[in-house]
């Protein structure tokens, strides 16, 4: 398994090792040891999360605050879609920046994403499976967001605005300016 740093302290890109044979392949998708390892960092998972979505389905940018803020460990098993993961760390030194990650049931690749992140991502294939581990629980009453085209994020969506397919509740995020995290 091999771990990529990234320009935001604390993510990285994983690649796993994929063992093929006459019978298709073999991959440890998540070993404790390696990945705390490949992350320094001493994370416990305790929920895991699948999500189904068509072309065009964006889905953030999201984040849970204070004590129930989560890391999370996100890859597709199926299609195709670029992740954002966005540094609102308040005391970072990159705070407002974002990574773009292609992840796709092909490519294999994971992203983690630490605490202290918004993340969201973008549908780009037909259908995607997106599968993700989360270090701590889901916790309505501490979901905050933010819109996802906030102009002082400036993110490259790659794809056409028109197209987009959006929850009525991620349409009603404030921008970075606005949200809990900037406070
Ligand atoms: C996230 C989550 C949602 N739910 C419920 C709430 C709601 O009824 C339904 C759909 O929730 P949402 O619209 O928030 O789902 P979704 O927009 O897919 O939310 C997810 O987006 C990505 C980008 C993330 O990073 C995740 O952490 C999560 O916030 O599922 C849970 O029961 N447990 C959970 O852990």
């Amino acid at each position: 398994m091999k771990f990529i740093p990234t320009t935001l302290e604390g993510c990285y890109i994983i690649e796993p090792k994929i063992i093929k044979d006459e019978r298709g392949y073999f991959m440890e998708s998540f070993n404790e040891n390696t990945f705390q390892k490949g992350v320094h960092q001493d994370v416990h998972f305790v929920q895991d999360n699948q999500s189904f979505s068509t072309k065009g389905v964006l889905r953030g940018l999201h984040y849970q605050t204070g004590i129930h803020a989560q890391a999370k460990l996100v890859r597709v098993l199926q299609g195709e879609v670029l992740d954002v993961a966005v540094d609102i760390r308040p005391d970072s030194l990159t705070f407002g920046q974002h990574i773009s990650v292609v992840l796709s049931g092909e490519n294999q690749r994971q992203f983690f994403v630490p605490r202290g992140f918004a993340h969201g991502f973008l549908v780009l294939s037909e259908t995607a499976t997106f599968f993700y581990k989360c270090d701590n629980f889901y916790n309505k009453d501490s979901e905050g967001g933010i819109m996802y085209n906030d102009e002082q994020l400036n993110i490259d969506w790659q794809f056409p605005a028109t197209e987009l397919v959006i929850s009525e509740k991620d349409h009603l995020l404030p921008t970075l300016e606005n949200a809990k995290c900037a406070q």
